[in-house]
């Protein structure tokens, strides 16, 4: 499978697409019954489309042509015509209606393989990969991969109709059929032709579509850098000509169609029509009988012969674009970048929180560390706090503590265990984690608050109380069930922080970190905050990473990093004595009046 797990490839050996064919077969292997009952359906369809014209033949050669048809005959031959049609015709419904419904259920469930793949990849994936990629492999791809299913109907059905129909030729008049035979090498001729050119052409137009969503995704994404930097012109054009270039493309792949599907494929069944007349017409004149039943059915013949052909080499289109989709789901699962994995033998237990980084050394990239042997302690109950420049690798002993990311060189001990021995679920429960960008929901305040926890209403007003968000939310609308806006645009920073608090503070974690929580947040809350994390203290460890460092003065211990390094360490007073980096950066908010 990994010779296909190429991203974004367009064109297939046969050995990949017997491969990625091989892929889509196992999945639809859970809908065979429903599989099975329409191709039965198929066959019943494909040989009642043979068998009609035989009776409207052998009425016209048997009776009409010996002048030997009575009415009673002939309204039996009508009747018979027309039960068969209509039996055709809902055999035909339920022929389609039983293979959509299995193809859109196999479709379902690849896409709930893909999606639970998904939540499960690692921040690192996530970081590299644009979100209208992530967006477009689970919707836009598993949509392709449905229409491509139907290519196998239309192949199917083709398949079968083209051997019934050969059967019921041979049957009435066997040197008539090898005409038809003989045109069967043009139209593989027309179908390898037609693939070569589409895969092209094709490939071209996903390739401009995709440029068109990416530059939509990204400039809705960053509308308001756009606005700011009066750039709205210039991503007009950009548009515009990206956009020509799509609708060109879209150009060249109809004037193919136009000109290798239906024309070309209905040209031969005109040639193979004139042909059945001439040597119908040419035998008359030798003297033969003339059987106009039999001109009839091969008339009739020629076109749902070469019909369901034409259909056939028109989806080959489709095919490429469920190859080309389907490769990339296969990518995705075979090359899974999963979230970092607790040991097999981790536990669910209750932590006290002391918390101790063990010489560590981190590199996102495994080429530029951004820890370097960092050492950390801090006991059940204390509260630490993080400082030095951006960049210095703060943040990333959160991502670490967390699992966001794996490591390797040193460990993180909570209660003395490796984390790797806890369960991600209990780590990430008893460790509450407040960063400076909080998402909401669209939801009421309730929910925004309890992201489907099991709290009540009281519990939610108290944790709203004690962060102090609980006026504000009271002074909206409808109070707790005012709605938020998706991302929270309806509010301000500072009050999507409060929330943001509030959530994690109803959790009860053991651990609380907060990560340039109360940036956004004016003195005044922030003095409230501040009143309640002392309360806070005395329940759970507290980890805070803050520029103003008039936030942790009374850490009980700071650690000042510098470059990926625990530079100074120890208490307010003693680190201002040291008069080091700590001591810089403390004058330096002074003057600005930010201690
Ligand atoms: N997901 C990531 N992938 C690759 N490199 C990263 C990633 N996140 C951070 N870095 C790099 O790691 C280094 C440390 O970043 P980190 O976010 O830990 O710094 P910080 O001290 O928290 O900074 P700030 O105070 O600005 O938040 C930086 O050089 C940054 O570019």
């Amino acid at each position: 499978m990994n010779s296909i797990s190429q991203k974004k490839k367009n064109s297939f050996s046969i050995k990949e697409q017997a491969s990625i064919l091989k892929y889509l077969f196992h999945f639809a292997l859970n809908e065979r019954k429903h599989f099975l009952i329409s191709i039965i359906m198929m066959m019943i369809t494909s040989g009642l489309t043979a068998y009609m014209p035989l009776i409207i033949q052998g009425y016209i050669d048997q009776y009409l042509a010996k002048d030997n048809a009575t009415m009673a005959i002939t309204i039996r031959i009508a009747l018979t015509y027309l039960i068969l049609l209509l039996i055709k015709m809902v055999v035909t419904y339920f022929k389609d209606y039983t293979f959509k419904l299995a193809s859109e259920k196999t479709v379902a469930g690849m896409r709930n393989q893909i999606y639970s793949k998904v939540i499960h990849f690692s921040m690192d994936y996530f970081n590299k990969t644009p979100n209208g990629e992530v967006v477009s492999r689970v919707t836009n791809d598993t949509q392709t991969i449905k229409e491509f299913w139907n290519v196998f109907l239309t192949f199917f059905d083709g398949l079968i109709n083209a051997i019934m129909v050969g059967v019921a030729m041979f049957s009435l008049n066997i040197s008539m059929s090898w005409v038809f035979i003989a045109f069967i090498p043009l139209v593989f001729i027309l179908i390898i032709a037609y693939q070569k050119t589409s895969t092209i052409v094709y490939g071209r137009m996903r390739e401009a579509l995709s440029r068109v969503n990416a530059q939509l995704s990204e400039s809705t994404m960053g509308m308001w850098l756009i606005q700011q930097f009066n750039q709205s012109e210039r991503m007009k054009a950009d548009f515009d000509k990206i956009n020509s270039e799509y609708v060109e493309a879209r150009i060249n792949m109809f004037r193919l169609d136009a000109a290798l599907l239906m024309p070309a494929v209905n040209l031969i069944e005109q040639i193979v029509l004139v042909l059945v007349i001439w040597i119908f017409g040419k035998e008359l004149l030798g003297g033969s009988t003339l059987d106009v039943g039999m001109i009839y059915a091969f008339t009739n013949y020629s076109k749902s012969f070469f019909h369901p052909i034409g259909q056939m080499i028109g989806s080959l289109s489709i095919y490429q674009d469920g190859l080309v989709a389907a490769s990339r789901g296969i990518y995705l699962i075979d090359n899974a970048q999963y979230a970092p994995q607790a040991n097999t033998d981790a536990s669910d237990q209750a932590i006290s929180g002391t918390v101790s980084l063990k010489n560590m050394t981190f590199s996102y990239n495994g080429k530029q560390d951004v820890l370097k042997n960092v050492s950390i302690e801090v006991k059940a109950g204390q509260m630490i706090a993080l400082v030095g420049h951006t960049g210095s690798g703060k943040s990333t002993i959160i991502n670490l503590l967390m699992r966001f990311y794996d490591y390797s060189d040193g460990d993180i001990l909570i209660d003395g265990q490796s984390i790797r021995n806890l369960s991600q679920e209990s780590l990430r429960r008893q460790i509450g984690l407040v960063h400076q960008d909080a998402f909401m929901f669209y939801g009421n305040f309730y929910d925004n608050i309890r992201l489907h926890g099991d709290y009540t209403k009281s519990e939610i007003e108290k944790a709203a109380r004690f962060t102090g968000a609980d006026s504000f939310i009271r002074e909206q609308e409808n109070g707790y069930e005012t709605m938020v806006s998706e991302g929270g645009k309806s509010l301000s920073a500072g009050q999507r922080q409060l929330i943001n608090i509030t959530r994690t503070i109803l959790r009860k974690p053991r651990i609380l970190i907060l990560d340039e929580a109360t940036a956004n947040i004016d003195t005044e809350t922030e003095g409230y905050i501040q009143a309640s994390l002392e309360k806070i203290r005395q329940e759970c460890t507290l980890i805070v990473i803050a520029h103003r460092l008039s936030t942790i003065k009374k850490a009980d211990r700071i650690y000042v990093m510098n470059k990926g390094r625990v530079i100074e360490q120890g208490q307010h007073d003693d680190l201002i004595d040291q008069e080091g980096t700590y001591y810089n950066m403390y004058q330096l908010q002074s003057l600005q009046g930010l201690s």
